[in-house]
């Protein structure tokens, strides 16, 4: 079942000095055939670099990363281009992606050819039901992308990665740039796709709102390290990590307002010179001195298909997401202390 592994995956990034900024400093992953994991995390987290590792767009320093079981950093030649076919991706800005002066026919059919999946008739042919099911026009094939809108373009950057017949399509921030309306259908198609054709999806996203809607699992990434992983249900309903509570109370509840990036108090450390103990720490409400004092403390298992990287994991109170509290702006300190109060008047009703 398992079709994607990582393990141990180190990216860092010389910096002037000598010194290195660690991206992404230690990471493992697994993901199933036709299932969703979201990556998940503030700017800068390291998210996209862990992206670009897994599409071998970057080289990894350090680690594993296995596909059906083929490590793919030791792959060259006609096994390298068999990967870049099986795994596929669709970037935040399909604009960019997509060259603005090739027609869409082109766009679809020359990965077809590149991979020498069938003839010139075949993938015109393949081309048109590709934009069927991505819900455009064949009609359209002969534009260019600039005549399409945003939402439309994301459609054919999808159609484009199925015109390969990918098992894993990599998504980085694939709906961020789209209007909140149009986030919810290319969301849906993506999920169709998933259901019809069996995809594994990595959905790398900032918008728990939307990870919430459609991941299976999801990993927590905080300065280049996962700090908590589960399934998506475990995850929303029994956060064990102070930071995913933390982004989970800065997100916005409804799918109505605008997303506002989660706003949580303070800043990451500086990836180029991080802390010694846990990352998080100078931003925890829950923090003790053995917070600043040990290294950060490595995922471990606390319950089935649930890990956390926090020495408290266990011993924080239940988790209540306040709904009346009002989304984004309030400060971290302020929104735990409104969940701890909520769970106050919680326990004390059980007392009563
Ligand atoms: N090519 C590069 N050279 C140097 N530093 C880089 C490079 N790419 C990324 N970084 C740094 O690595 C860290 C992780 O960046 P990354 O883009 O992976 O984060 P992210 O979570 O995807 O953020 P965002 O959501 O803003 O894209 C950041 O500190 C970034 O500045």
């Amino acid at each position: 079942m398992t079709l994607l592994r990582a393990e141990n995956l180190h990216r860092a990034y010389p910096l002037p000095g000598g010194r290195s900024l660690r991206a992404v400093d230690g990471i493992d992953l697994t993901l199933r055939r036709g299932e969703t994991l979201a990556i998940v995390g503030e700017s800068g987290c390291g998210k996209s670099t862990l992206g670009r590792l897994l599409l071998r767009l970057e080289e990894a320093d350090e680690g594993r990363i296995l596909l059906d079981g083929t490590d793919l950093r030791g792959l060259r030649g006609a096994a390298l281009r068999d990967m870049r076919r099986r795994v596929q991706v669709v970037f935040q800005d399909p604009y960019g992606s997509l060259n603005p002066r090739e027609r869409i026919r082109d766009a679809l059919v020359r990965p077809m050819l590149l991979h020498r999946l069938c003839d010139r008739a075949e993938a015109e042919r393949r081309a048109g039901a590709l934009m069927e099911r991505v819900g455009l026009s064949p009609a359209q094939l002969d534009r260019l992308p600039h005549q399409f809108s945003g939402g439309q373009r994301q459609r054919i950057a999808i159609a484009r990665a199925l015109s390969v017949g990918p098992e894993l399509i990599v998504c980085d921030e694939p709906v961020s740039a789209l209007d909140v309306s149009v986030q919810a259908q290319v969301v849906n198609l993506l999920q169709d796709l998933q259901h019809e054709d069996g995809l594994a999806l990595v959905f790398i996203s900032h918008d728990l709102a939307v990870v919430r809607h459609l991941a299976h699992h999801v990993a927590v990434i905080y300065a280049g390290r996962v700090v908590e992983a589960g399934t998506a249900e475990t995850l929303f309903a029994d956060p064990r990590h102070p930071y995913t509570r933390a982004l989970l109370e800065a997100a916005p509840r409804t799918d109505t307002g605008p997303r506002a990036h989660a706003a949580l108090a303070g800043e990451p450390p500086n990836p180029a010179a991080p802390p010694p103990g846990c990352r998080f720490a100078a931003r925890c409400p829950a923090a003790q001195a053995v917070c600043r004092e040990e290294p950060q403390p490595p995922l471990r298992e606390i319950a089935a298909t649930h890990r956390a990287a926090c020495h408290f994991a266990e011993a924080l109170p239940p988790f209540i997401l306040l709904d009346a509290a009002p989304p984004a702006a309030t400060p971290l300190a302020a929104r735990i202390g409104a969940y701890r109060a909520a769970r106050n008047r919680a326990d004390a009703g059980d007392a009563a």
